[in-house]
């Protein structure tokens, strides 16, 4: 494993190379079911960690054993070695914020309210000040608003800070998901398939944002479906396969390794009922490409 920034966090307020997020040994049962099973996770200041895995792996339930959603069955979580409280404002309040797979914006607050929302665990003022609108109230209010704005700048949304969030493009809505996530002033953002959605220079944008986001110091732990953003995207992945972890390492050692491939391509294992069926259809279509091969004019069929 590599990490090849040397960005001192400024937000986080981490040393580069310290581990942010310490999981160890998380199982996550629903009856009989255990969708995830005996999970060790680590995350390093100045690190993006992917998190990849087929359908129903287990990488959201995971991420919601980390954000105090669920408590998990076994194991722990430590945020800056303090083991997490099991209510999730707290543990934004600790340090470690998050995006879901399905934008969660208030559609009809503007932009910016949207970012204030995200700040609340940062704001000191308590209820009777925001109540009686003193003097403490309005100058808390200007930071927040000042940070906010900062914030829709680094993301790119700042012109937009007026419009409501429901009339924003979908690839803004995301943005706009990030820069609440980050109004928390995380050390730690989780983020549950970003570019679900997004066309390729969406996608592209993102991955600019998320490595903009790691040069700010706060250490990045994400899941996604697009090998090629993953790939290209983290320090280390990390595979979750039926809720194990199945491989742990940088981009190339995952990608080679034959369990992988054999998790995303359905590969049969060796002793599997169906590999006997699986080779004859192999052998079926080995030969029809042959034939296709073979066929004149194949050199020109680009
Ligand atoms: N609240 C729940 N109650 C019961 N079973 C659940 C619950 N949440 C998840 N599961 C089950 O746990 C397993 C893991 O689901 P999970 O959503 O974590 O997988 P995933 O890797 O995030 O999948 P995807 O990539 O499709 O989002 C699945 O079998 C799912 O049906």
């Amino acid at each position: 494993m590599t990490t090849d920034t040397t960005t001192k966090s400024a937000a986080s307020g981490a040393t580069p190379g310290e581990t942010v997020l310490d999981a160890r040994g998380v199982t996550m049962r629903f009856g009989g079911l255990t969708a995830v099973s005996d999970v060790d996770l680590t995350v390093n200041s100045g690190e993006i960690v992917g998190l990849i895995g087929p359908n129903g792996a287990g990488k959201t339930t995971f991420f919601n054993c980390l954000t105090g959603l669920y408590i998990p069955t076994e194991g722990e979580v430590r945020y800056k070695n303090q083991v997490l409280p099991p209510k999730s404002f707290k543990v934004t309040a600790a340090g470690i914020a998050r995006t879901f797979q399905n934008i969660r914006l208030f559609a009809n607050m503007t932009v910016l309210e949207n970012v204030l929302v995200g700040r609340h665990t940062r704001t000191r003022e308590g209820l009777w000040s925001a109540l009686l609108r003193g003097p403490g109230f309005h100058k808390a209010e200007a930071a927040s608003r000042a940070r906010a704005m900062e914030l829709l700048e680094f993301v790119g949304l700042a012109a937009k800070a007026d419009h409501l969030a429901r009339n924003l493009p979908y690839g803004e809505q995301r943005k706009l998901e990030i820069a609440r996530a980050l109004a928390s002033e995380p050390g730690l953002l989780l983020l549950d398939e970003p570019t679900a959605g997004m066309n390729p220079q969406e996608t592209r944008a993102a991955e600019e944002l998320i490595f903009a986001i790691r040069d700010r110091g706060i250490a990045v732990l994400v899941i996604e479906h697009d090998m090629r953003f993953i790939m290209n995207l983290c320090d280390r992945v990390a595979v979750l396969v039926q809720g194990k972890k199945l491989i742990e390492g940088d981009a190339a050692t995952v990608q080679r390794d034959e369990r992988v491939i054999a998790a995303y391509l359905g590969e049969p294992l060796a002793n599997d009922p169906g590999a006997e069926e699986a080779a004859e259809v192999e052998a079926a279509e080995a030969a029809a490409e042959a034939t296709t091969d073979a066929a004149p004019g194949k050199e020109n069929d680009r």
